[in-house]
């Protein structure tokens, strides 16, 4: 088996003593050096799980094990940056607090592709480009494992698709295993390997994104052949007319006379799965514990 970068059990957290549940019941494992797309709905507990293995916030249950703290960069939705220092000023910073890690080729040619001027303060920038210092001085901390909530949020198009190709290629150079928040699928379609969907403080698909494809099949054919359904986990089935679309994890061969087959897209598996909060959770093979 693979090294763990992240193993939890039993994970739970719930802000207040009387509020409700951010995250309940999360067991899962990430295999080292992967690209690890988190994708869920608005409030699903993304960040929350993103808190936690940064070691921002303690679970109210079970465990979350990591990297330890110096081998962690993390990169969360508010960019807490000095703004009265200067981009060179938060580089120096960036050296200062990691003596024997940091990596200022690395820092400064992710800075300095924003055609930021070095010399500019923190307060004068967008909230793009404080975005693009942040992530610099995370990858400049050379970590083991990065976190980042929603990295490309406030990135123009181009910028995105450019910081996110820096960012690839800086992981898969050094092995550095990535855990990336976001809702926008196509920044993570292709540029990830590996998927974790949150929804209502739960994990309910995790695994290889290749395994997780490969285990769904969207079979077409006649709404009288329903029936057969029963033998595959439905994950969703839709009627129109006489048709009948259904997201299954198969159970056995599919009969190609009554049903025509196809691999679903991640974003079809995803929005299928988001539709149906009831259908049966996915783990991997290679993940499973
Ligand atoms: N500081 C907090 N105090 C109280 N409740 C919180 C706090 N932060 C998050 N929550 C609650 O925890 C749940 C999970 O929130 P979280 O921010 O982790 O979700 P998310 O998946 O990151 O959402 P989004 O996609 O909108 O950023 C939500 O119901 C939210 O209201």
């Amino acid at each position: 088996m693979t090294d763990t970068v992240i193993e939890a059990e039993g994970l739970g957290l719930r802000y207040g003593r009387k509020g409700a549940w951010a995250l309940r019941d999360c067991t899962f494992r990430l295999p080292e050096g992967r690209i690890c797309a988190l994708v869920g709905p608005n409030g699903a507990g993304k960040s929350s799980l993103l808190a936690i293995a940064a070691g921002l916030v303690p679970p109210t249950e079970g465990t979350l094990r990591t990297a330890p703290r110096e081998e962690l960069a993390y990169v969360g939705q508010d960019k807490p940056l000095y703004p009265q220092l200067t981009v060179e000023e938060t580089l120096r910073l960036g050296r200062e607090l990691n003596p024997g890690r940091w990596d200022p080729a690395t820092a400064e040619r992710i800075a300095d592709a924003g055609g930021l001027s070095r010399k500019a303060r923190i307060r004068t920038l967008s909230g793009g480009q404080r975005t693009r210092v942040a992530l610099a001085l995370a990858l400049g901390k050379r970590p083991a494992l990065l976190l980042l909530d929603e990295p490309m949020a406030d990135l123009d198009p181009l910028a995105r698709h450019q910081l996110m190709g820096a960012l690839m290629a800086d992981a898969a150079e050094h092995g550095t295993s990535v855990v990336m928040s976001s809702h926008i699928l196509t920044e993570l379609e292709g540029a990830c390997d590996h998927l974790l969907l949150a929804d209502g403080g739960r994990i309910r698909l995790s695994g290889p994104i290749d395994e997780v494809n490969a285990a769904h099949r969207l079979l077409t054919g006649p709404a009288a052949a329903s029936g057969e359904l029963a033998r595959h986990t439905v994950v969703e089935s839709r009627t129109t007319g006489r048709t009948l679309t259904a997201l299954v994890r198969p159970g056995g061969p599919v009969d190609s006379r009554t049903w025509q087959t196809s691999t679903p897209s991640l974003e079809e598996l995803l929005l299928a799965h988001l539709r149906s909060p009831d259908a049966p959770t996915f783990e991997a093979a290679e993940v499973r514990a």
